[in-house]
C-alpha cells in the first residue's frame, strides 16, 4: 500500500490491388450472443465492442426512452455529417464516423449518483461533442466501383443504422458529402449517378492543413521521427506548434507552411512525387501495384544502379567535401557508362534506387524550403510514405544531412488521411471543434493492424465473416506466428547516404496498406482526472514497454492464452459458436501479439496498460462479454457468506486494531488477481477462504514500504473527527478482494464521517468486480451491516439494486453515503488521462484516493502523484506507502522481475504453511 500525498483486415480486393483496410468492419451487424444480450444494459462507450452491440441491437430492439442523449448524443442532429472524402490520383481515402449507440444501458444508479454528485443537469445537453467512432479506410481510385459498393453497403450516407435520416425514411437524393483531391470533380457525376449523392469540393490545401492540425492537437502520439531504423514518438506542445512545414507526398508533393489554425502559404512543390515513384516503377518493373513495387525494393541494392563517390574516385571517399564512398553521386548513374538493357537490371534494384532517389530529392526540397523560412520543423504525409520505414529513413536523412542536424523531420501515422479528414472537418456540424485528447481513444480491431495472406473476399459484413477470415487467414497466413525481428540498424557513412538500415525481407504491415491506424473512438465523456497533481507530466506506465519487455509480456500472456479461452468459451456456454469465436480470439490476440514482438512501437506509443487493455478489447471484439463472470460470482458469493463473521471479529477490536487489521485485510484479498499465474496456482490448493486467512497471516508488518503509522496518525489522532470528507476506493478483483478486503475498510471510513465512493471497471476485464455488479454486491453485504446499510441507503445504492430507481431524494436518509462510480475502463489498469467524467466529478471533492492492485498501483500510478493522500496497495509485496513516499527507492525496488518474484514469493510461503 503506497500512498503519496501533494503535497482486413487488409483484404487484397483482385489481383496485387492496394486492397481496402477493413478495420471498418468492426462494426459487427451480427447479432449478439445471447450472454451479450444479458448484459447489453451494462455498456459503455468505451470499448470498442460493446457499442457494437449496441448499435444493432439499438436499431433493432431499442426504444429511445432508454437511451440518454444528455450523455453521448448531444449534437444530434438530422444534418450531422459522417463521411468525407479524399479523391486522389492513386487512391480514395475515406473518413468516417459512426455513432455510439446512445446509453440504452444508462441505469438508474448511474443517473442516481450523478444527481448527488452535481451532474445531472435534467436532460440538458452538457457535451459539445459526439460520441462515436472515426474510421480510416482507403481504396485504389482505379477500383473506385469497390469503394461506392463499401459506402452504400455500410450505409454510410445514412448515417449508419441508427441514424436519424434513415429512420425518418430520408433518401439520399439530397445528401450532400465533403471531398477533396481532383478526384471530387472527375467523379461528381459517377457519385451522383450511382449513389444519388452530391459531392461538395473541398479545396485540397484547406484540407491538407484542417487535417494535419486536428491530428496534431488530438491525438497524444500522432507524430514520430524515424531515423537509421528507429523510431519515436514526438510530444507535440499546443502552444509551440506553429509555425511549421507542411509536406504532403501524394502523386505530387506540395510543400505548406501553416502559421496557425488556417492560416498557410503553399510556398513549394514538386512534381517528383509518389505518381513518380509508381509511374516510373511500373513501366520498369511491370510490377502491379505500388505496394507491390514497395515490396519489391525490400530485396533492392541499389549500388547496382546508382553511380556511388567510390565509382568515380577509384573505390575512395571524397572526404574533402564529406562523402563517403558509398554515398550516391548520381542516382541511376551507373547505368549509362553499362552496356546493359533494361532487362539487365534487376527489378528490386530498380525499385530501391528510385525509391531513394524520390524520397532523397523529397527530402532535400523540403529542407531547401524549411530553411527559406526558418523553420525547424517538418511534417510529411501522405500516402507515398505510408509508414515505410527506408521511405521514412532517406527523408530524415536528407533533412538531417543538409539542415547538419537543425531541422527535423517528423511523420505522422495518419499520413494518408489529411485530406479526407479535412473535408470531414470543413462540415459546419462535424461537432469535433471541442475535442480534446483526453476524448479519443484508438482501438486496433483485427483488421487494423496487419495484413497478411493474400485472402480474397468480400468486406466482412458481421462477427461471422470476420471469424471466417481469421480462419483463413490462420491457413494461409505465416506471419501472425512468425514474427519479423527488427533489423539490426546499420551506420551511415560520413555524412553519406549509404545502405538503408530499415529493411527487412517482408514488407511491414505499416509499409502496406493497412498502416497503423486504428479507429479513433470519440468518447465525450471521458475527462481528465481532476486530482492528478500534473497532468502535463503524468504518465501512466510504469516501465516502458520495449522490445525486452515486450519480450517478457509476449510470454505471459502467451501462456495464459490457453486459460482465458477456456474461461471465455465456458463464460458463454461452451457451445460451439464460442468455441469458434475462442478460436478466433486467440488467433486475433496472437495476431497482435506478434506485431508488437516485431515492433513495439507499431501502435503508437504502446504501454503495458495499452497491451493488457488490448486483451479485453480483443475479447470484446469476438463477443466474450465477460470471461470470468461464473468465477466472479462463485467468489463473491462465498465471501459474503463468511463478511458477519468478519465484520464481528474487527467490532471486537480497539479502533486501532481494528485499522490494521484491515489494513491487513486488503492486503491479503488483494491476492484474489486471476492474471497473475502465481496466484491462480495457488488458488488450486485451497478454498477462497482458507487462502484469504493464511494470506492475512502473513500481512504482518514491517512491509516492504510501510506508512501505516503515518496514516493511522492521520485517521486516528490529526484528524479524529472527519479525517477525510469523502475517499475514493479504487477496487480490484470480486470476491474476497472486494467483499473482505475494500468493502470493511469503506465500513471503517464511513464511521468516521468520511464519504465513501467506490470506483470500479465500466466494463469487465479478467475478476475485476464492475461498476455495475457492486450495487448488488453491497445490498448483500448490507444485509449484515447497519452501516453498510445507511451509507448505501444514503448513496442510492440499495434502492437501486433492489426496488429501482429513487427519483425523489428530498426523503433520502441522513447519512454519510457509499456510493458507486464507473471508472470509464475496461482494463486491469488505469491511466488517469482519461477516466468517466462521472469520476472526474466525484474527485472534485475528494481527499483521499485508495488505489490498489498490479494493475492499477504497479503497472499504473506507480509514479503518479495526486493533490490530496493517496494509498497504494499491492498484496503481492505487502505495501503501505503512505504520505512521504520516497518515491525513487519504491520505484527503483518496483520494476518487473521484483514484482515477479515477490508474486511467486509470497504465495509459495502461503502454500508452504497450508
Ligand atoms: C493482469 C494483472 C495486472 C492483474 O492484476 P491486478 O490488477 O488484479 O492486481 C496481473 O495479474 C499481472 O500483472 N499478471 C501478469 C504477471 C503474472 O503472471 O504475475
Ligand atoms: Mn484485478
Amino acid at each position: 500500500m503506497a500512498a503519496n500525498n501533494s503535497d482486413s483486415i487488409q483484404e487484397e480486393l483482385g489481383e496485387g490491388g492496394v486492397g481496402v483496410k477493413h478495420e471498418a468492419e468492426e462494426e459487427a451487424e451480427g447479432a449478439p450472443s445471447s450472454a451479450a444480450q444479458a448484459t447489453a444494459t451494462t455498456m459503455l462507450p468505451r470499448s470498442s465492442s460493446r457499442p457494437q452491440l449496441d448499435l444493432s441491437g439499438a436499431a433493432i430492439h431499442g426504444t429511445l426512452e432508454d437511451r440518454n442523449p444528455t450523455i453521448l448524443l448531444p449534437n444530434q442532429s438530422d444534418d450531422i455529417s459522417h463521411l468525407a472524402l479524399d479523391i486522389g490520383g492513386s487512391l480514395i481515402k475515406l473518413v468516417y464516423f459512426s455513432r455510439h449507440a446512445e446509453l440504452s444501458t444508462e441505469d438508474k444508479r448511474k443517473i442516481s449518483t450523478k444527481r448527488r454528485l452535481g451532474m445531472f443537469n435534467g436532460g440538458r445537453r452538457s457535451y459539445p461533442i459526439l460520441g462515436g467512432r472515426l474510421h480510416f479506410v482507403k481504396f485504389e481510385t482505379g477500383k473506385l466501383n469497390e469503394c461506392l459498393d463499401f459506402i452504400s453497403s455500410k450505409q454510410l450516407l445514412r448515417g449508419g443504422v441508427d441514424s436519424p435520416s434513415w429512420r425518418s425514411g430520408a433518401q439520399p437524393d439530397n445528401i450532400v458529402i465533403k471531398a477533396t483531391g481532383g478526384g471530387a470533380y472527375k467523379y461528381a457525376d459517377l457519385f451522383k449517378e450511382r449513389l444519388g449523392v452530391s459531392l461538395e469540393k473541398e479545396d485540397e490545401m484547406d484540407c491538407l492543413v484542417s487535417g494535419a492540425n486536428f491530428l496534431l492537437k488530438a491525438i497524444r502520439h500522432e507524430a514520430f521521427t524515424h531515423m537509421d531504423g528507429h523510431k519515436e514518438y514526438v510530444q507535440i506542445d499546443q502552444n509551440d506548434l506553429f509555425p511549421f512545414l507542411l509536406v504532403n507526398v501524394g502523386s505530387g508533393v506540395s510543400i505548406i507552411k501553416v502559421d496557425g489554425h488556417g492560416k498557410f502559404q503553399r510556398v513549394s512543390g514538386t512534381n517528383v512525387g509518389g505518381g513518380t515513384y509508381w509511374g516510373l516503377g511500373r513501366l520498369m518493373t511491370k510490377c502491379k501495384s505500388f505496394d507491390e513495387l514497395l515490396e519489391l525494393s525490400q530485396r533492392g541494392d541499389n549500388s547496382t544502379i546508382d553511380m556511388l563517390v567510390g565509382d568515380i574516385y577509384g573505390g575512395l571517399d571524397y572526404s574533402k567535401i564529406g562523402l563517403s564512398a558509398s554515398t550516391i553521386a548520381s542516382s541511376f548513374g551507373k547505368t549509362i557508362s553499362e552496356n546493359k538493357e533494361l532487362s539487365d537490371y534487376r527489378p528490386e534494384d530498380i525499385s530501391l534506387s528510385l525509391l531513394r532517389m524520390i524520397s532523397y530529392n523529397i527530402g532535400q526540397i523540403s529542407y531547401l524550403n524549411a530553411l527559406r523560412y526558418g523553420l525547424k520543423r517538418i511534417f510529411f504525409g501522405g500516402f507515398f510514405i505510408r509508414g515505410h520505414a527506408y521511405t521514412m529513413d532517406t527523408i530524415s536523412f536528407a533533412v538531417n544531412f543538409w539542415s547538419k542536424g537543425e531541422a527535423q523531420a517528423m511523420f505522422l501515422r495518419h499520413e494518408g488521411f489529411l485530406g479526407a479528414l479535412g473535408a470531414f472537418m470543413s462540415y459546419e456540424k462535424h461537432g469535433l471543434d471541442d475535442l480534446r485528447v483526453h476524448h479519443l481513444v484508438e482501438r486496433f480491431p483485427m483488421g487494423a493492424p496487419y495484413v497478411g495472406g493474400k485472402i480474397h473476399g468480400p468486406p466482412l459484413g458481421d462477427l461471422n465473416a470476420k471469424i471466417s477470415w481469421m480462419e483463413k487467414f490462420v491457413q494461409k497466413g505465416t506471419q501472425i506466428i512468425a514474427p519479423v525481428p527488427m533489423g539490426v540498424p546499420a551506420t551511415t557513412g560520413m555524412g553519406g547516404f549509404e545502405r538503408p538500415t530499415s529493411k527487412g525481407d517482408i514488407l511491414r504491415s505499416d509499409a502496406s496498406a493497412a498502416l497503423n491506424v486504428g479507429v479513433l473512438h470519440l468518447v465525450p465523456t471521458l475527462d481528465v482526472f481532476p486530482l492528478l497533481e500534473d497532468p502535463k507530466t503524468y504518465e501512466p506506465n510504469t516501465i516502458d514497454l520495449d522490445q525486452d519487455e515486450f519480450k517478457y509480456w509476449f510470454k505471459v500472456l502467451s501462456d495464459h492464452l490457453p486459460d482465458l479461452v477456456d474461461k471465455a468459451v465456458a463464460s458463454e456456454g461452451g457451445t460451439d459458436d464460442a468455441e469458434r469465436r475462442g478460436d478466433a480470439f486467440v488467433h486475433a490476440f496472437s495476431a497482435h501479439l506478434a506485431r508488437l514482438m516485431e515492433e513495439p512501437a507499431a501502435y503508437g506509443k504502446f504501454g503495458l496498460a495499452n497491451l493488457l487493455e488490448l486483451r479485453e478489447e480483443c475479447l470484446r471484439e469476438f463477443q466474450f462479454v465477460d470471461a470470468y463472470i461464473s468465477i466472479k460470482q462463485r467468489e463473491n458469493e462465498a465471501s459474503l457468506a463468511v463478511l458477519p463473521d468478519l465484520l464481528m471479529e474487527l467490532d471486537t477490536m480497539n479502533e486501532e486494531a481494528r485499522l490494521l487489521a484491515l489494513i491487513e485485510g486488503v492486503l491479503a484479498a488483494n491476492i484474489f488477481d486471476w492474471g497473475s499465474r502465481a496466484c491462480v496456482e495457488l488458488y488450486h490448493k485451497g478454498t477462497i477462504i482458507e487462502i484469504y486467512r493464511m494470506s492475512r497471516k502473513k500481512m504482518q508488518r514491517p512491509w516492504r514500504i510501510d506508512d501505516f503509522d503515518m496514516f493511522k496518525k492521520r485517521m486516528l489522532t490529526d484528524r479524529k473527527d472527519q479525517p477525510y470528507k469523502r475517499a475514493l476506493l479504487f477496487v480490484d478483483n470480486s470476491g474476497a478482494d472486494v467483499v473482505l478486503g475494500m468493502l470493511p475498510l469503506a465500513r471503517e471510513l464511513l464511521r468516521h464521517g468520511t464519504e465513501v465512493v467506490l470506483v470500479a471497471n465500466s466494463l469487465p476485464a479478467l475478476n475485476d468486480v464492475t461498476a455495475n455488479e457492486l450495487p448488488e454486491i453491497i445490498a448483500e453485504a448490507s444485509k449484515h451491516c447497519g452501516i453498510l446499510r445507511k451509507a448505501a441507503e444514503a448513496g442510492g445504492l440499495l434502492v437501486d439494486a433492489m426496488a429501482g430507481i429513487q427519483d425523489d431524494l428530498k426523503d433520502a436518509p441522513e447519512s454519510v453515503p457509499l456510493m458507486v462510480v464507473e471508472n470509464g475502463c475496461g482494463s486491469p489498469c488505469i491511466d488517469f488521462r482519461q477516466v468517466s467524467s462521472e469520476l472526474a466529478a466525484a474527485a472534485k471533492d475528494a481527499d483521499l484516493l485508495i488505489l490498489e492492485g498490479m494493475g492499477r498501483a504497479l503497472h499504473t500510478n506507480l509514479n503518479a502523484r495526486f493533490k490530496c493522500d493517496a494509498l497504494k496497495q499491492l498484496a503481492e509485496v505487502s505495501w503501505f506507502i503512505c504520505t512521504q513516499l520516497d518515491e525513487e527507492t519504491c520505484i527503483r525496488r518496483m520494476i518487473r522481475p521484483m514484482y515477479q518474484e515477490t508474486s511467486y514469493h509470497i504465495c509459495d510461503s502461503l502454500e508452504q504453511d497450508n
